[in-house]
């Protein structure tokens, strides 16, 4: 009987639907995991393909091509190395699974589709795959390994049956994407499954950016004493070499050195360094583009871009307007020298002469109001637009949570571009994450160490600069009241009453809720953005651009 098993974990980073540059990144864990005298490689769910694949399934080709890259894979496990746990889709007759394949010994060993299908928030399993057969152990030289598909674990159910059928040990394959503070979440609910079960179990994550995702990494292994044996880095690749000894009472993993926790702030800003970074690269964009205006959301959005890219990859430009504060024209140009970022001005003002001259007819004696604004940020975005043209390189959105729930923010203006990295964050988070990215420079930054914007850039009143004199709350209330109004309406489903019973003035909370329904026309033609709260716009938030509920029950 086997006594002793190595079990290496690889923490890999998939492109999605590149089914080769995939396979190879898989072949490549697995000769570390071979030079490390591993018996069984583990990879993330659906790792031949990234997760989630969404409707890429619907196609018969996308299958097949899956289907062939992990045959090819099953055929090299005849060389006698480790086995190699791998994810992708499974046609079993017309039923479609996303599942997990066992390849050992030159063959396919066992396939195990996920029974439990998310289907809430971000994930839409059920939309394109069938629930599988709550899954038996497979055995594996000697030892049953009772292997898991992500949300099989987030339930009872499954480690159950797998314990009651002999598991001995149970492993996950996981795309499980951030959230602050989720990973807390899963280590108390591995805790629940081991206590529960009895078994050893282990958790094995993606890390990569997808589209409006990030998946974090953090895998880990608990022992069946629930101790916490392994703790492997976050957002960051590695393949992990586990050492397994079965003892009296089962199963139990080698513990290793366990890495400080990442403190909240940090995962924050290093979950859209990710994002960013993987979806500027994956798209084959040469940088980024953004308008630099001394405010503090455009230099929140430039560091991170700067961090993420490298700062020759990023490109500011101030498009200053005769409202534009000497202040502002200063702060931008601090933020830009201090990150070591490409930066240029280029003055609106003649084209909002021109815009004025060509629509005077059409606008005959009506006063100005925020037409005249919205063109100032209109022809800001039709430039930035220009150099993306013409450069390639993706313009970058800077506008934060709060400002998409509330609509301040213009259509086809400073809502401009491919990608954002502050949509899901609150002001108050942005103010906070500005302060903390100017005592620290994150591991794998590109950026700069030290101070990254100047001070007062923080410190100042949010102003627009589309007037004179103008500042954000001349419109909107002091960010800490909108952003825990906000927070409870968008992340907690709250309703008028809670919220008045929380302390917050009626009159106030039910113009904000006007404004977040009102707003949500802008929010369904806004670019994507890095998920970041338990509730994100997007897919997170499915919500009717034609509502007439008030917030009224009565
Ligand atoms: N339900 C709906 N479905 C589809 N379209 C809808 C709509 N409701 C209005 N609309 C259309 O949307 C248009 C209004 O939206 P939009 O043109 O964006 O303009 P609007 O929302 O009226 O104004 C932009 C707001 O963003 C603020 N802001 C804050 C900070 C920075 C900036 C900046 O630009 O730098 C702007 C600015 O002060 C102003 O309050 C209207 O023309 C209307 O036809
Ligand atoms: N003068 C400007 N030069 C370049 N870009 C600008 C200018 N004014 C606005 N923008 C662009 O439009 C975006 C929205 O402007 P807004 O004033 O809301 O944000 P901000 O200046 O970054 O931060 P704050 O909300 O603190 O003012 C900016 O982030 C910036 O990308
Ligand atoms: N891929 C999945 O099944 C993910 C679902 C799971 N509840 C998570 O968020 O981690």
């Amino acid at each position: 009987m086997t006594n002793r098993l190595r079990i290496a974990l690889a923490q890999i980073n998939p492109h999605e639907g590149a089914l080769d540059a995939n396979a190879d990144r898989i072949r490549q864990a697995r000769a570390d995991a071979a030079a490390a005298g591993a018996d069984l490689l583990v990879t993330p769910e659906f790792s031949i393909a990234g997760y989630p694949p969404e409707d890429l399934v619907l196609k018969p080709a996308f299958v097949e091509a899956c289907e062939a890259r992990i045959a090819a894979l099953a055929v090299e496990t005849a060389d006698g190395g480790p086995g190699l746990v791998v994810g992708g889709p499974w046609r079993d007759g017309d039923r479609l699974h996303n599942a997990l394949f066992l390849l050992e010994g030159g063959r396919i060993l066992a396939r195990r589709a996920k029974h439990e299908l998310p289907n809430y928030g971000v994930f839409d399993d059920k939309r394109v795959f069938i629930a599988g057969p709550a899954p038996g152990p497979v055995s594996f030289r000697g030892v049953r390994l009772g292997l898991m598909i992500c949300e099989d674990w987030w339930f009872p159910a499954v480690s159950e049956t797998l314990s009651e059928s002999g598991a001995e040990i149970l492993i996950s394959i996981n795309g499980s994407p951030f959230e602050a503070a989720k990973q807390d979440t899963r280590v108390q609910l591995a805790v629940a499954r081991v206590v529960e079960t009895g078994l050893p179990f282990v958790f094995l994550n993606q890390v990569c950016g997808q589209d409006e995702l990030v998946f974090e990494g953090a895998s880990f292994v608990l022992n069946a004493d629930r101790s916490l044996a392994v703790q492997m880095p976050m957002f960051a690749e590695q393949v992990a070499i586990t050492d397994w000894t079965r003892g009296e009472s089962g199963w139990a993993c080698a513990p290793q050195p366990i890495p400080p926790a990442v403190p909240r702030l940090e995962q924050i800003y290093r979950a859209m360094m990710l994002g960013l970074r993987d979806y500027v690269d994956k798209n084959r964009f040469p940088g980024v583009v953004l308008g630099l205006s001394g405010g503090i959301d455009s230099a929140l959005s430039a560091a991170v871009a700067a961090d993420a890219l490298g700062p020759d990859r990023v490109r500011a430009v101030m498009m200053p307007s005769p409202y534009t504060s000497r202040e502002s024209l200063d702060d931008a140009e601090g933020c830009a020298q201090l990150l070591g970022i490409r930066y240029e001005s280029i003055a609106i003002g003649p084209a909002m002469e021109a815009m004025q001259g060509m629509l005077a007819p059409a606008f005959g004696n009506r006063p100005a109001d925020t037409t005249e604004e919205n063109l100032q940020s209109r022809l800001r975005g039709v430039t930035l637009m220009a150099l993306s043209n013409k450069f390639g390189d993706m313009l970058l959105t800077t506008g934060n949570k709060s400002e998409m729930s509330t609509g301040y923010a213009t259509l086809y203006g400073d809502m401009c571009g491919g990608y954002s990295v502050l949509k899901d964050v609150w002001k108050m988070t942005v103010f906070a994450l500005s302060r903390w990215r100017n005592a620290n420079l994150p591991p794998d930054a590109r950026g700069p160490a030290g101070p990254v914007m100047p001070d007062r850039v923080i410190t100042k009143p949010p102003s627009a600069e589309l007037k004179p004199d103008q500042t954000d709350q001349d419109t909107l209330p002091p960010y800490e009241v909108l952003d825990a109004i906000l927070e409870g309406l968008v992340e907690r489903e709250m309703d008028v009453d809670a919220l008045v019973a929380a302390g917050h003035d009626r009159a106030t909370v039910l113009r904000i809720w006007r404004m977040l329904d009102r707003a949500e026309y802008k929010r369904r033609q806004a670019p994507p953005g890095v998920k970041i709260t338990p509730r994100a716009f997007g897919r997170d938030r499915r919500y009717p651009l034609t509502n007439g509920f008030s917030g009224l029950i009565a």
